[in-house]
């Protein structure tokens, strides 16, 4: 098997006069949770819809489980589960007969198990009671789930899911999350695309960051973790000398967030400042020779979701 589930190289597509995706090095390891994130428009469906063969590059290279695409399409599509813009499911037959209709038209699919194989795939993504419902009369979690139960009918080296989550209540999206971390377990590399911050932040192993149609960065979720600003926080009751400790060791004070001059909370004020490359341990060696009284210290990085809004200039919709 290929180091790399997906590997691109200089990936673009252009509409017209709009470049949607532009030049794009994605490298997807073997084996990944890779989490595709990036706002509305940025480029992630049109990515994909290259990676699978959907629709053509304008200039670039693919390699989809080490074969190059979209020569290689024959032979890696059968390997690959994709839900990707819901497939075009009947809306009048029940959500069985639609499943045993994709899987008919897959080759590699034995007739034989077709029943059995369709009532697994219904069953893991929990669709068991409305399987003879017809489809019409699902709702957009239940259609979302059953493009899901589509991509999973044959076991598979690469999942590539876009927004598997769209129109899931919260009950559903932790039922897909759950279904995708067992996936992983199993061995298969799962990408999966999204502009939920959480929902990715909860499952992934690796990140890809997309703006306007460019890859900001990529990497594991720790390295995205510990990539941003580090800063510290000093919960004392003398927070006028511990500013002048920070100060004269260089550091930049910040506003606290949430921290209230007026009324210091009864463990002392928070008093925040941006780190630099010196130890932490350094600045409360500081502060105590200075007499300052330190109750609670804290270094840490900035939140993902502040990497993300730097990256990308726009907020993520974090609440799901
Ligand atoms: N067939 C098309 N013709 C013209 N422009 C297109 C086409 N498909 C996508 N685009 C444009 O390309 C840009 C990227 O769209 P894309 O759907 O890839 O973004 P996305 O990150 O998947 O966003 P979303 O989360 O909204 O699906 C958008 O500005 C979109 O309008």
């Amino acid at each position: 098997m290929a180091d790399f589930a997906i590997e691109t190289q200089g990936l673009s597509k252009r509409f017209r006069s709009q470049l949607a995706v532009d030049g794009i090095d994605l490298a997807v390891p073997a084996g990944a949770v890779f989490g595709f994130l990036g706002p509305n428009g940025s480029g992630k469906t049109t990515t994909i819809r290259m990676l699978l063969g959907l629709v053509a590059a304008s200039s670039g290279s693919a390699r989809v489980l080490g074969t190059e695409m979209p020569g290689g399409v024959g032979r890696v599509l059968p390997r690959v589960g994709a839900l990707v813009e819901g497939p075009a499911f009947s809306p009048f037959l029940s959500g069985e007969a639609n499943l045993r209709r994709f899987d008919a038209a897959d080759r590699g699919a034995p007739g034989r198990s077709r029943g059995a194989r369709v009532a697994a795939a219904l069953d893991r993504v929990g669709l068991s009671h409305a399987a003879g419902k017809k489809v019409h009369a699902y709702s957009l979690g239940m259609k979302q789930r059953l493009g899901l139960a589509n991509a999973l009918l044959m076991p598979r080296d690469l999942l590539v899911l876009d927004e598997p989550t769209n129109g899931l209540d919260p009950q559903g999206t932790r039922e897909v999350r759950g279904l995708i971390r067992s996936l992983a377990d199993d061995g298969t590399t799962v990408f999966v695309s999204s502009h939920l911050l959480a929902e990715v932040e909860q499952i992934c192993s690796h990140l890809a960051v997309m703006r306007a149609g460019r890859l900001v960065a990529q990497g594991t979720l720790d390295e995205f973790r510990s990539a941003g600003d580090a800063s510290v926080r000093v919960q004392t009751p003398d927070p006028e000398a511990a500013r002048a400790v920070l100060a004269g060791l260089g550091l930049e004070l910040e506003q606290a967030a949430g921290a209230d001059a007026a009324a210091p909370p009864p463990g002392g004020a928070l008093v925040v400042a941006r780190l630099d490359e010196r130890p932490p341990e350094t600045v409360v060696a500081a502060l105590v020779a200075a007499g300052v009284r330190v109750r609670g210290f804290e270094a840490a990085h900035a939140s993902l979701e502040q990497r993300f809004v730097d990256l990308t200039g726009e907020g993520f919709d974090v609440v799901q």
